[in-house]
C-alpha cells in the first residue's frame, strides 16, 4: 500500500495549516473591500495576508508564552535554565547535538551543559523546547508521584510509531493498562525460573566461545550475546527459537580471509538481527532530532526497508498461530481456552491469539517485548565482559564466588542466583555506569513544576506539551550523589557501607529498570538470565583480554579521548545508544579456558 513518507505528510500539514489562514485572511480582505468599497490590487492583498499570517502566529506565541509566565509566577515557579545556539532558531545545537552522537563519548555534550547550567536545562530548537533532566527528584515525579501527567506522548509515539505501532511501549493511558495487564501474567516467578530454556542456550553460545578459544582468536562477544537473548526471547514469546547463535560468527576484520571462506550467506535470523538493530537506531535517532525529525525523511521513510525484513519475519510465527487458533475452534472435541485463563506452558503468542486475531496488533505486542528483553540483557552481558576484562581482579573474585557456590560444570539454579551476593553487585554496578536504557522521554499534559535543585530554592516550571528528557546514565555517574569515586567500577559499592551512605536513603540515584507503574516487566527475568550466563561463562573461562586491533579502526575510541577527563580517557570501548547503549564496532574479545581438573580435585 503507497505511503506518504513522514516528511512529506508534515510539510503538507504544516501548508495546509498556513494555507488554510492565508485563505481566511485573504477572503476576509475581499469581504471587507466589498463593504468599504476600497479597491486593492491581487499583490497588496496577498502582502497583507502574509503579514496578518505573520503576526498571527508571532502574537500567539507572545500569548502563549506570557500566559505562561503569569501561571510561573503566580505559582512561585523559575524558568529552565536556556541553552543558547547561535544561528537563528539554534540550528546550530541540532547540528552540535548529531555531531556529538556520532563522534564523542555518551553524554558528554550533556555534562557540559550540565557543569554550566546545573542538572536541568532547556534546548529550543524552532520555537519546540525540549528539557533535560538528570535529577533524581525530576525522575521520581516523571515516573511515578506525577505520574498520570508525564506520559510518552503523541509527538514520542508518532516518532516511534512506524517501528513500535501499538505495543507497550508506545501506549499511554487506558491502552497502555490494557498492554500491561495483558503481559504481566507472563513474569510470574514461576515463569521466569524457567532456567532449562536458559540452560539450552547457554550451552550453546559457551560450545562458540570455546571453539574460537581453541583457534587463540577473538570473539565479538556482543554479537553472541545478542544471539543469545534472541534466541531465549523467540523460544519464550512464541515457543520456537530462530537458531541465531547456530549462524557463523564474523572473524575480527583483520582476518578478512576467514570472513570471505567461512561466513555463509546470512541466515533469515542474521537479517532479521541487523533490520531489528538498524530500525531502533533510525526510532532513536528521530527522537534524538525533536520534532523536526521528519524534515530528514522527506524523501522516504528510513524505517520501511528494515521493517519489511522484520516483519517478513515475524508474520509467519503470528499466521501460524492463528490457524492453531482456528483448528482447536474447529475441532468439536477440544475445548477452547477461555481468553483469561494462561497455562503454565503457553508462550505470549498463544495468549495473545486468544485476545485477538489483530495480527498488527499481536505483531506489534510480540516486536515490543523482544525489544524489551534482547538487546537490554545482551547490552548487560556485553559491558559485565568489558568490566571483567578490564578488572582482573573483579574476574577472579566473581569466578571464586561462582565455583564455591555452584561449582565448575553444574547449572545453576534460582536460589543460587539469590545466594551469589558479588555476582548482583557486579551486575548492579555494570548496570549503574552502563544502563542499557540511557536516556528515556517522557511529555507534560498539564502545565507542572519540577522539584527546585537546591534547598530552599525554586521549583522549575514546565509548560504542557513540553518533552521532558531524563538520564539514569548520567544521574548514576553523578559524585555528589554516588561519592567521589562514582566514576570507577567497585561492586564493592553495592556492599559495603558506601550502600547504607548513598543508595538506601536516596533509592532513586540507581534506576535502570526504571520505577513506577512503568516498571521493567521484566526485571528479575534479566537478572536471572544474566546471573546464568555469567555464570556458565566463569565456570568455563578464567581471564578475558580485550582486542580492539580486531574491530574497524573507525569504531575504537578516538585517541583524542585520552586527554579527556572522566571516563572517557579510560574507556576501552566506543558506547553508543539508539534505544539501548552499545558498544560501536562489537566488544572483541580474547578469552581463556578454565581448567576443570584443578578447580574438582
Ligand atoms: C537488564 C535488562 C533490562 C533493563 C535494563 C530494562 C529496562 C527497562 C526500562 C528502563 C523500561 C522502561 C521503559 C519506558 O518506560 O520507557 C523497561 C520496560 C519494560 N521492560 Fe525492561 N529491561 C530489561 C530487560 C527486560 C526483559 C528481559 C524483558 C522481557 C523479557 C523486559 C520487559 C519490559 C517490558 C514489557 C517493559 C514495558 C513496561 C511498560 O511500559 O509498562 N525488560 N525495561
Amino acid at each position: 500500500m503507497f505511503k506518504f513518507t513522514p516528511g512529506v505528510v508534515f510539510l503538507a500539514r504544516a501548508v495546509a495549516r498556513l494555507s488554510s489562514l492565508l485563505a481566511g485572511v485573504f477572503l476576509s480582505s475581499l469581504v471587507l473591500e466589498q463593504i468599504s468599497r476600497y479597491e486593492n490590487t491581487i499583490s497588496s492583498r496577498l502582502f497583507v495576508s502574509i503579514g496578518v499570517v505573520v503576526l498571527y502566529f508571532l502574537g500567539r506565541r507572545c500569548l502563549v508564552a506570557l500566559q505562561h509566565r503569569r501561571t510561573r509566577a503566580a505559582i512561585g515557579a523559575i524558568p529552565v535554565p536556556v541553552w543558547k545556539g547561535k544561528w537563528p532558531g539554534n540550528l546550530d545545537l541540532m547540528i552540535y547535538m548529531k555531531d556529538q552522537l556520532d563522534n564523542n563519548y555518551l553524554g558528554a555534550s550533556f555534562l557540559h551543559f550540565v557543569d554550566k547550567l546545573g542538572p536541568i536545562f532547556s534546548m529550543v530548537v524552532f520555537g519546540n523546547a525540549q528539557f533535560f533532566t538528570a535529577e533524581p527528584a525530576h525522575i521520581k515525579q516523571l515516573l511515578a508521584s506525577e505520574f498520570d501527567n508525564f506520559v510518552k506522548g503523541e509527538k514520542t509515539a508518532e516518532a516511534l510509531n512506524t517501528v513500535f505501532g501499538t505495543g507497550i511501549f508506545n501506549a499511554d493511558g487506558n491502552l497502555w493498562k490494557f498492554h500491561r495487564s495483558m503481559t504481566r501474567p507472563f513474569f510470574t516467578r514461576d515463569r521466569i525460573s524457567h532456567f532449562s530454556t536458559f540452560e539450552s542456550y547457554a550451552v550453546e553460545a559457551i560450545s562458540l566461545l570455546s571453539k574460537r578459544a581453541d583457534e587463540c582468536r577473538a570473539v565479538d562477544v556482543q554479537d553472541v550475546f545478542a544471539r543469545f537473548t534472541m534466541d531465549i526471547a523467540t523460544e519464550s514469546l512464541f515457543g520456537s527459537c530462530v537458531h541465531s547463535l547456530r549462524d557463523a560468527l564474523p572473524y575480527p576484520c583483520s582476518q578478512s580471509v576467514h570472513l570471505s571462506e567461512e561466513a555463509p550467506n546470512p541466515s533469515q535470523a542474521a537479517e532479521f538481527s541487523r533490520a531489528f538493530a538498524e530500525s531502533l537506531f533510525i526510532a532513536a535517532k528521530r527522537l534524538h532530532m525533536g520534532s523536526l525529525w521528519p524534515l530528514f525523511e522527506v524523501l522516504r521513510d528510513k524505517t520501511v526497508e528494515p521493517m519489511a525484513v522484520c516483519n517478513a519475519y515475524l508474520e509467519p510465527f503470528v499466521v501460524d498461530a492463528l490457524r492453531k487458533k482456528r483448528k482447536i475452534q474447529a475441532s468439536t472435541t477440544t475445548t477452547c481456552p477461555k481468553v483469561d485463563e494462561i497455562n503454565d506452558t503457553d508462550t505470549l503468542l498463544d495468549h495473545l491469539v486468544r485476545v485477538t486475531d489483530d495480527r498488527k496488533v499481536i505483531k506489534d505486542e510480540i516486536f515490543n517485548i523482544m525489544i524489551a528483553g534482547r538487546d537490554t540483557t545482551a547490552t548487560t552481558l556485553t559491558f559485565a565482559v568489558y568490566f571483567l576484562a578490564m578488572h582482573p581482579e573483579v574476574t577472579r573474585r566473581l569466578r571464586a564466588e561462582v565455583i564455591e557456590k555452584v561449582g565448575s560444570t553444574r547449572s545453576p539454579t534460582y536460589d543460587d542466583i539469590r545466594e551469589m551476593r558479588y555476582l548482583r553487585a557486579v551486575i548492579n554496578e555494570t548496570l549503574r555506569l552502563f544502563p542499557p536504557v540511557s536516556f528515556n522521554v517522557r511529555t507534560a499534559i498539564e502545565s507542572t513544576t519540577l522539584a527546585p535543585t537546591i534547598p530552599n530554592g525554586c521549583p522549575y516550571y514546565v509548560p504542557e506539551g513540553t518533552p521532558v528528557i531524563y538520564s539514569v546514565f548520567l544521574m548514576h555517574r553523578r559524585t555528589d550523589l554516588w561519592g567521589p569515586d562514582a566514576l570507577e567500577f567497585d561492586p564493592d559499592r553495592f556492599l559495603d557501607e558506601r550502600l547504607h551512605k548513598y543508595l538506601t536513603p536516596k533509592p532513586f540515584i540507581f534506576l535502570p529498570f526504571n520505577a513506577g507503574p512503568r516498571i521493567c516487566l521484566g526485571q528479575q527475568f534479566a537478572y536471572n538470565e544474566a546471573s546464568f550466563m555469567l555464570i556458565k561463562l566463569l565456570q568455563s573461562f578464567d581471564s578475558f583480554a580485550l582486542d580492539p586491533l580486531a574491530q574497524p579502526a573507525d569504531t575504537r575510541p578516538p585517541e583524542w579521548w585520552k586527554g579527556v577527563p572522566g571516563r572517557q580517557s579510560i574507556e576501552q570501548l566506543f558506547p553508543k545508544t539508539h534505544a539501548t547503549i552499545y558498544s560501536y564496532g562489537g566488544l572483541w574479545v580474547r578469552m581463556r579456558k578454565a581448567s576443570k581438573i584443578s578447580e574438582e580435585t
